[in-house]
């Protein structure tokens, strides 16, 4: 049985939780529940009459569920968080926080297919109600959205060569496992850069599977919607292209292009950023190899 201190240790703890501000009779989100670290401090903060809603799409997080009458677990994406919180009678709400990406219970898991440490049949998947797995990106995909995905999502230069090779192996046989998949780019995969270039692979083949920066976005409009003026979001991404997303949000209030500026060269937003992009210290990274990559922005709705 997994205990909460081995399902994931959680990233940035006080800054992020901080960052919420919170009133002791608020209604808070955590939309990345996982092994509930943060849903824990966020309610040893709550007073009695406070509430905290939290997502997590994996069935695994379930088994971490608080037994605190103030909580609420839901086994959903959070791309839907507006829905299912008003299923919970929850129109406007006091903070959200989200910790993106993959907990360390689902890195640790081989069967999960998350880890390139382990062989694994090609899955990837955050939830086990998921349709689309690695398997099907591997060897389902035309060519040219194998190369998309692989420059758009793993920032690899040589995704086109990537692409045509997995397309070519698999005339022959479905690429099934996670060690078939690097026997067949092993050409591409040197000694020196070997792990480097296998972790943006294996992340540019899970962010298809679990469509993250869709889901980001569609969440981040959502969660917009929901809070309350004054309300806090406290975002902790763990690659640049989630947080450009959040990044360009708070600044502008969309996530590309410009805002319209009015004569004077304003324009009106709907978040303030408060404080400045918080990284873990040496300390934590060294206790935490997850936290390495981690980055916290919080604002605040205007
Ligand atoms: C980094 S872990 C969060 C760890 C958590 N903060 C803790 O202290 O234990 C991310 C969790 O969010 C979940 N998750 C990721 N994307 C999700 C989504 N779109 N909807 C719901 N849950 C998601 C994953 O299943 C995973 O358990």
């Amino acid at each position: 049985m997994t205990t909460i201190m081995e399902y994931h240790n959680p990233v940035l703890l006080h800054p992020t939780v901080d960052g919420l501000n919170i009133k002791p009779d608020g209604i808070y989100v955590d939309v990345t529940f996982g092994g509930g670290g943060h849903s824990k401090e966020i309610l040893r903060r709550l007073g009695s009459n406070g509430k905290l809603f939290a997502f997590d799409q994996d069935e695994d997080a379930l088994a971490n569920a608080l037994p605190d009458e103030r909580f609420t677990l839901i086994n959903e994406n959070f791309r839907f968080i507006k829905r299912f919180l008003r299923f919970h009678g929850v129109k406007s709400v006091d903070g959200i926080l989200a910790d993106l990406g993959v907990s360390s219970h689902q890195f640790d898991v081989p069967e999960r297919g998350f880890s390139t440490r382990f062989d694994a049949e090609l899955d990837m998947r955050m939830s086990q109600k998921n349709d689309l797995n690695a398997y099907r990106v591997v060897n389902e995909y035309e060519e040219q959205d194998l190369r998309r995905v692989f420059f758009d999502y793993g920032e690899l230069k040589n995704a086109p060569v990537l692409a045509r090779t997995i397309v070519e192996a698999r005339r022959d046989y479905p690429i099934k496992t996670t060690d078939e998949l690097k026997e067949v780019l092993k050409k591409y995969l040197p000694e020196k850069v070997r792990n480097k270039i296998l972790a943006q692979i294996y992340q540019a083949i899970r962010i298809e599977v679990n469509q993250e920066m869709d889901v980001l976005k569609e969440f981040i409009e959502q969660s917009l919607e929901i809070l309350k003026p004054g309300g806090r979001f406290s975002v902790i991404s763990y690659h640049s292209l989630e947080d450009r997303l959040v990044k360009r949000f708070i600044k502008n209030g969309m996530f590309e292009g410009e805002p319209e500026r009015d004569f004077y060269g304003n324009f009106s937003v709907p978040f303030k950023a408060i404080g400045k992009l918080i990284v873990p210290d040496d300390a934590e990274i060294k206790e935490n190899n997850r936290a390495r990559s981690a980055k916290l922005r919080v604002a605040e709705k205007i």
